[in-house]
């Protein structure tokens, strides 16, 4: 804690946020790829929820990096800093209640254990949306991936910058052999098994 902070005590806990939303509140982790499927299955998964009149918010790549993150790059102590605040941030939505929703790249383990560790185990899912480099550059959704392979846009994950694959992910979505709605209900029986969400 810096010196001179004493922090204040509210008197609404998360407890009394998930009494009162008849659900628990904690935060679905995506990592993978650019291309790999984060948003696509994160923005159904979400719909999924939200039908089921679960309180739900999700954290975007894009949208926090043009926002709260506007200047950090793609350099690897950039990278460690913007999932710390998205990890802070989460927390935060997890706080207030919500099953929060995050789809960063988080490429590295330490990035995926540092966010582990702010937003704290039990309350944290790692979900690994594993699709083969080949394919993601086949999609090449934003024609980053082409820009990557010319030179035009550098430290690209998978082409010049790393990506290591989670080794125990709480939950794997392997996107060449499952549709996004089938992936989608699975995690969504997961989560109903792991959490009883209602
Ligand atoms: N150099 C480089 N490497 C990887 N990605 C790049 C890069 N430059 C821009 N982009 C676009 O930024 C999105 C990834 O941002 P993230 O905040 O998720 O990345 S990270 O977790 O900090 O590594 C990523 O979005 P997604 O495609 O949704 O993953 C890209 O569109
Ligand atoms: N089974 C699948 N799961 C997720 N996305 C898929 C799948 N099959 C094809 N796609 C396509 O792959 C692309 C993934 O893009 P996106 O969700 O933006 O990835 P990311 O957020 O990881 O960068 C989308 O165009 C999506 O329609």
């Amino acid at each position: 804690m810096p010196t001179n902070i004493i922090k204040h005590k509210y008197h609404i806990s998360r407890e009394d946020r998930n009494r009162q939303n008849k659900h628990g509140s904690f935060v679905i982790w995506f990592t993978g790829l650019s291309g790999s499927g984060k948003s696509t299955i994160a923005s159904k998964l979400e719909q999924r929820l939200f039908k089921e009149r679960v309180k739900t918010y999700a954290l975007d790549g894009d949208n926090i990096r043009s926002g709260l993150n506007k200047g950090l790059k793609f350099t690897r102590e950039d990278r460690l800093e913007n999932n710390r605040r998205i990890a802070e941030v989460a927390k935060l939505f997890m706080d207030a209640g919500m099953i929060t929703i995050t789809a960063f790249i988080s490429p590295l383990k330490e990035d995926r254990v540092q966010a582990k560790e702010i937003i704290g185990k039990d309350n944290f899912l790692e979900i690994y949306v594993n699709t083969p480099l080949e394919i993601c550059e086949e999609r090449d959704v934003k024609g980053f991936y082409q820009k990557a392979r010319s030179g035009e846009i550098k430290n690209f994950t998978g082409i010049s910058s790393p990506y290591e694959a989670p080794e125990a992910p709480d939950f794997e979505i392997k996107t060449e052999e499952e549709s996004v709605e089938e992936a989608v209900e699975r995690l969504y029986m997961f989560l109903q098994k792991k959490f009883k969400l209602l």
